[in-house]
Parts: structure tokens; sequence; C-alpha cells
């Protein structure tokens, strides 16, 4: 079952064709990630698909509705984390967070939503005087408190230390563990690779590829290089289906250890960057 179905999704702004027939198939209970460079289309699909933003043509199917007329129980089975909450700041965690509690019928405890994004110790801090991180937990609180059944998450840790991103990895597959469906746009490819279980690369408004991150742009079956460097200094390198027999030959000639000695897969990020480089922006 799909908890997001989109088909021949199109929209312009004036002369500018943001979206420009996307396909798009989101499974019920998995963790699916928008990539695409800047100017995509991404944030564009993805407010459509939140419902606040129209659309040109295509059908768009969220959660079985239409998101540009939805019923009034349909947005509470949708959480959506926002950047920023700058009007609350004076408010504390743990009043802004009952405060949104009180706008679903089927809540959250309040307090349990704060542990769990781990701002217990913030509770009762005012908004303003907390990290940049800290911040955005307290919008992936605000997004989760009605128990959504699909999180939209956008960029959720642009500006967050790495360690606050494996922290904030981890929150996200304990939600997705529960049950919660997750739609997720990044221009991280670890993060891609790390959370999602399926991929789809954006590139001048249409999806141009859905894989796993394993599989993107055929990478699984990508050659390998070697890598060594050549009596006289230059380094040398070779695609090759059969590495060990090259090392093993390499090994030979030079009568043991191979200088500079490396075999390398292209990267999740080598691919997409292939990719993208690839597809006309129009
Ligand atoms: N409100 C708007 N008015 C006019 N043009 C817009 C508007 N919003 C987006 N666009 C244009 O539509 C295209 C797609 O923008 P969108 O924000 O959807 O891309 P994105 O993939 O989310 O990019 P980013 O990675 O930079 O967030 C861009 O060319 C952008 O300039």
């Amino acid at each position: 079952m799909n908890a997001i179905t989109v088909r021949g999704l199109h929209k312009s702004y004036g002369a500018v064709s943001a979206v420009n027939g996307l396909d798009l198939e989101v499974r019920t209970g998995e963790i699916f990630a928008l990539l695409g460079p800047n100017g995509a289309g991404k944030t564009t699909t993805v407010e459509i698909l939140e419902g606040f933003r129209s659309r040109g043509a295509g059908d768009v199917e969220v959660l079985g509705e239409d998101p540009a007329a939805p019923s009034a129980a349909w947005r509470g089975r949708v959480g959506i984390v926002l950047q920023g909450t700058g009007e609350f700041d004076n408010l504390t965690v743990r009043e802004i967070v009952h405060h949104f509690a009180g706008f679903y019928s089927g809540a959250d405890d309040p307090d349990a939503v704060i542990a769990r994004v781990g701002l217990a110790e913030k509770a009762r801090a005012r908004t303003h005087a907390l990290s940049g991180g800290q911040k955005r937990r307290l919008d992936v609180a605000l997004g989760i408190v009605g128990r959504p059944e699909l999180l939209f998450l956008d960029e959720p840790t642009t500006g967050f230390d790495p360690e606050a991103r494996r922290e904030f990895w981890e929150l996200i597959r304990d939600l997705n563990a529960g049950g919660t469906t997750i739609l997720l746009t990044t221009h991280y490819l670890d993060e891609a690779e790390a959370l999602a279980a399926r991929v789809g690369v954006i590139a001048g408004g249409r999806l141009v590829e859905v894989s796993t991150p394993a599989d993107l742009g055929g990478r699984q079956n990508a050659l390998p290089t070697v890598r060594w460097r050549d009596p006289d200094g230059a380094t040398r390198q070779e695609r090759t289906a059969t590495p060990t027999a090259l090392v093993t030959r390499l090994a030979e000639q030079f009568g043991g250890e191979v200088p500079g000695l490396t075999i390398t897969r292209p990267t999740l990020e080598d691919i997409y960057l292939r990719m993208i480089s690839t597809e006309d922006p129009q």
C-alpha cells in the first residue's frame, strides 16, 4: 500500500516550471529520501503533498486523500516538521509542546515527546535560549506530538554537529520502527544512505530515479578502481572487474608491497553527482 501516490505532477511559478511531470510513490511504513540539487523542485513537491501549495496539474493522493481538499481528520494524521518557531520565543519548551498537543484529539503525552526528542533537561528553558540543534529537536517534537502516520521532514539535520545528527537519526529510526512513514528531503547523501529504504532523485522537476541507496545509478555494479604508484612516482589507475587478479599481478611485479595501493568503488555521492550533472535542468 502507498502512503503517497503522485502522477504527472506539474507546478509553475509564472514562466518558471518548478515541477514538470513528477511521479512518486512512497510505501506505507518506509523511510523515503528525496534528493536533488538546489532548485530541483523538492520543496515545491513536498509543500503540495502537505497541502500547503496548489498544483498546476496531476493526481496526488496522501493517506488516501487529495491534500488540496483534505478532511478535518486528515490534518491530524500528517505530521510536518517546520523550520523555526520564532513566534514562540518567550514560551518554554514544555509550554509550546503542550500548546501544540491541544490541536490534536489523539495527541501523545507532551512530556514523553519532549523526553523522546532529548529535550527533557531543557523542558523549562525558553526557546530563544536553545541551541540550533535543540531548536530543531523542538521542531520535531511539534511535528510528532499528534502521533502522525506520515511525517514530512525537510532537511532535518542542517546545521547539526555529527553527534547530534547520529542521535537524530536514531530518533527517526525509532519513529519509523513504531510505524510512522517518513518522507525526508536532504542534501546529505550519508543521511539518505543511513536512513532511507529507498531514495528518489529529483532533477529539473522530475523524478529521474528511484532505488535503494546501494543500487542507485547502478552503483552495485560499478567497477572498482585500483590505484597504485609506479616506480617513477606516477600514480596509475585501472577500473577492473577482477581487482584481486590485478593486485596479485602488481604484487608479483613489485616483489611484495604495492606502493600507494587503494581499491575503491564509487560512493553514493560520486554516483549522485554524475547523475545530476547529466540531467538537463529543463
Ligand atoms: N514562491 C515561488 N515563486 C517563484 N518561484 C519559485 C517559488 N518557489 C520556488 N520557486 C522556483 O521553483 C524552482 C524549484 O524550487 P524548490 O524550492 O521547489 O526547489 P528545491 O529542490 O526545494 O531546492 P533547495 O534544495 O534549494 O531547497 C526553483 O527554480 C525556484 O526558484
